[in-house]
């Protein structure tokens, strides 16, 4: 098959056998199989009417490649099968000779006359096209009449460059890849849009805006004078000599005060003497030349402060270095605070709650999670059939023929349930979550916050962030495709689940409708047995381990039990539904009269990792989720971020989306921002007390489970949503299961073992004692702990 397009190659291909879309290259899913046998005629269909043919396997190669987008598919297969048409060469201008090159091709074909040491060149090319006036020079002459400026005709000009080649993705195999080409577009759009926007771009235009620009402007046609007047040289600097120095003027500044306190030289007298260290470091000297403002500083304060911004990491290393700095203005709160005591209305409110959890839905790519999630917010009555419908006859509304409206409804359908987590655009054309989705629902038992995290390996970071959050985790396994998820991230995400300290699992054996046969009990068992092995090599006690199977797509079992005459009816004999599992395991409320750690945790200062940045609404064009790991934040307060330092004050808050006067430990809120700028707000920055900011640190001591083999190296490190370059500095010892010491220096750390390790980052991190800690090395686990 002749490729116009090399679909079969893409960058997947890099990856290693076992990798997960070279797995599914081989086996296409039912769902795949129906596509093709529906698709397959539609596509030959339009083929014919243009006279074209194909093959079965050239159709469902392109149906694949263009996720069974039947027009993208037909026009790949036109274009591929259209002669192209014969590449337009472009004719070489035919550039004006030279008085050289004429004398050269002369000399070439034998028309020059050696007379001794003359020869006859033409000197003259006239205008009318005849052949110039032959005459006889020297050759010292032969030069002679060549001006500096040379004849229009003779002159060389710029021509446009050729534009530059830019590797791109090859074909459209690859969710990931097309994924990364639109989001590099996306990007060089927005900063190019950014860089428009704040007026950089305008700024450098200006001046140059009326000129044409010269690469791409044409020789002049118009001739410049004939005798146009010869550029005089630029005559050679005259070479020093001894005495020209003694004449010449001083013309070098006066050393700085600075200059001459670092200098070993003595002051001359007329000078002002050098300053001091104290000086320096901004004592009440009246001369001081640092007092007030640098030139340059003066501008950028101003240019910044028409932007409305202040530079976070200068203006904070630069208070660090004034000795005499003032400390950071508190925020002045619009809204008061009413100075709530927050732990005792908690206490008193307990009677009216109901319990409440949030949970990470983890599991490997594709295996479903999004669907069961979208399920049961259907079913539980938190999203209406209607809203479903919208996002996928949405997304067929544009189309152009019959056809392509049917293979988009058959090619997307399926997702629609999953399109009530997967909200971006991005998410939805790829049908991959990249980032971790929050959605709240009630059942007249319990509150819930679900959290569905992405399941490709290229976004683990992210997971770890929704994981870090949650109570307990939904393990989705796709019981068809137990392998691909045990090699991926089902492995994975169970050992980051228990990495992050999550304790319970629901495991959801996802996908039994497509099973052979249907609703197989013996390979529910079969699934359920592996995963157990997994879960417990992993660490999870089997007491708080759950399996239901269910199938998210034909929503069974997830809210409602299968009917008795169902192939499924053997499932409520001896399983939970989804829902009734996830009531079970929330821990129960504590009575009334005992002190639980929970209560603890609210007397502490407050700790609120910053999980998303964003624009809550008009009137709260600022805020920030996350879940509070420690104390109590009401409306009013004024609290701190760190690493930057900077303050802020609560406008409003938000939990399970309702407005609310107070947040407390445990709880995954909104807080809209006041008298903070957005660019001081960073996704994994913490919010802190004000009285009590958490400790920035350039360095640590964790106490590590070892997962795979570990020297002093680099390692990317996972602070929940906060994740930053740094380095293994020094394994410190292995220690036993209760931490006392075994090896002291040990040269490299096994798999197994646990060990305290120093770790260093580039930057100042936030740091809390007993946080939990990922290292990850090269896009694999390596190690989890806490911080000591
Ligand atoms: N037959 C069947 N197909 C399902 C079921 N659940 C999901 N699918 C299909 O499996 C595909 C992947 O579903 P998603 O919900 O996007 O999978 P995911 O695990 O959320 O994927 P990522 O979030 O990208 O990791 C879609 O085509 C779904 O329609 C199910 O219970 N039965």
């Amino acid at each position: 098959m002749q490729r116009v397009k090399n679909v079969d190659f893409d960058e997947d291909e890099l990856y290693d056998d076992d990798d997960e879309y070279g797995e599914e290259a081989e086996m296409y899913l039912q769902e795949d199989r129906a596509n093709f046998a529906a698709l397959t005629p539609v596509v030959r269909a339009e083929l014919e009417e243009v006279g074209l043919q194909a093959s079965d396997k050239e159709i469902q190669d392109a149906l694949w490649n263009y996720y069974w987008d039947v027009a993208k598919a037909v026009t790949y297969l036109k274009n591929n099968r259209t002669p192209k048409p014969p590449q337009q060469t472009f004719k070489k201008q035919e550039k004006p000779k030279s008085k050289f090159d004429e004398a050269a091709e002369r000399s070439a074909k034998g028309l020059d006359e050696e007379v001794g040491h003359v020869v006859k060149i033409i000197v003259e090319s006239p205008s009318d096209g005849s052949e110039g006036t032959p005459c006889m020079l020297p050759p010292r002459d032969w030069f002679r009449d060549v001006p500096w400026t040379l004849p229009p005709g003779t002159q060389g000009h710029l021509v446009p460059a050729a534009p530059v080649y830019r590797p791109r993705l090859l074909g459209g195999s690859s969710k990931l890849a097309k994924a990364a080409e639109e989001r590099g577009k996306k990007a060089a759009t927005t900063s190019a849009e950014e860089f428009t926007a704040n007026g950089a771009s305008s700024s450098l235009d200006r001046p140059t805006k009326p000129k044409e620009p010269k690469e791409n402007k044409a020789p002049s046609t118009v001739d410049e004078p004939k005798n146009s007047p010869m550029r005089e040289k630029r005559k050679p600097t005259p070479p020093p000599s001894s005495g020209l120095a003694e004449e010449m003027p001083d013309l070098r500044a006066e050393p700085t005060d600075f200059a001459r306190t670092l200098s070993a030289r003595p002051t001359p007298d007329t000078l002002p003497a050098a300053m001091s260290l104290l000086n320096l470091l901004g004592s009440e000297r009246s001369e001081d030349p640092f007092k007030g403002p640098s030139p340059d500083g003066t501008v950028t304060k101003a240019q910044n402060r028409s932007k409305g911004m202040t530079k976070r990491p200068l203006a904070n290393k630069t208070q660090a270095l004034k000795l005499d700095s003032a400390p950071t203005q508190a925020a002045q709160p619009k809204v008061g605070s009413r100075g709530l005591d927050v732990p005792r209305l908690w206490a008193e409110e307990k009677a009216k709650r109901k319990p409440s959890a949030a949970f990470v839905v983890i599991g490997h790519v594709d295996h479903g999670k999004s669907t069961l999630m979208g399920r049961l917010l259907l079913d539980v009555g938190a999203v209406s059939q209607r809203d479903i419908d919208k996002c996928v006859f949405g997304l067929a509304s544009s189309t152009i023929s019959q056809y392509q409206k049917q293979a988009s409804e058959m090619g997307k359908a399926s997702f629609a349930l999953a399109w009530v987590m997967d909200t971006s655009a991005e998410e939805r054309e790829r049908g991959v979550t990249f980032d971790f989705a929050q959605h709240h629902f009630s059942t007249p038992k319990a509150d819930f916050t679900i959290l569905d995290a992405p399941g490709h390996r290229d976004f683990v970071p992210n997971m770890i962030g929704g994981a870090s959050m949650a109570d307990m985790a939904v393990l989705v396994v796709d019981a068809n495709q137990l392998d691909s998820g045990m090699k991926g991230q089902t492995r994975e995400h169970i050992l980051l689940a228990k990495a992050v300290g999550l304790k319970k699992v629901v495991v959801a054996i996802n996908k039994l409708d497509a099973a052979t046969p249907p609703w197989s009990q013996q390979l529910f068992e079969t699934v359920q047995t592996d995963i157990k092995t997994l879960l417990a090599t992993s660490g999870f006690a089997d007491e708080d381990i759950k399996f239901i199977p269910c199938s998210g797509l034909a929503g069974t079992n997830v809210v409602n039990p299968p009917k008795p005459s169902s192939p499924a009816a053997w499932i409520p004999k001896a399983h939970f539904t989804l829902l009734q599992a996830l009531e079970r395991s929330i821990p129960p409320p504590a009575k009334p009269t005992t002190t639980t750690a929970a209560q603890e945790l609210l007397k502490q200062p407050l700790r609120m990792q910053i999980i998303d940045v964003f624009r809550g609404s008009i009137t709260n064009p600022l805020s920030i989720a996350g879940r509070i790991a420690s104390g109590t934040v009401q409306i009013g307060d004024v609290v701190t971020i760190q690493p930057s330092g900077e303050k802020a004050a609560i406008k409003a808050l938000d939990v399970s989306d309702e407005p609310r006067d107070y947040a407390v430990a445990g709880q995954i809120c909104t807080l809209h921002l006041s008298e903070i700028e957005a660019q001081h707000l960073r996704s994994g920055d913490v919010v802190c007390s004000s009285q009590h900011p958490v400790r920035v640190a350039k360095s640590c001591t964790v106490l590590i489970e070892v997962l795979e083999a570990l020297l002093p190296q680099p390692v990317d490190v996972h602070f929940g949503r906060l994740h930053v370059p740094g380095w293994i500095s020094q394994l410190v010892e292995t220690v036993d299961g209760e931490g006392e010491q075994m090896k002291r220096r040990p040269r490299v750390l096994e798999a197994g073992q646990r060990a305290r390790v120093r770790v260093g980052f580039e930057e100042g991190v936030p740091l809390v004692v007993g946080e939990r800690v990922v290292l990850r090395n090269a896009g694999v686990t390596a190690a989890y702990g806490r911080v000591e």
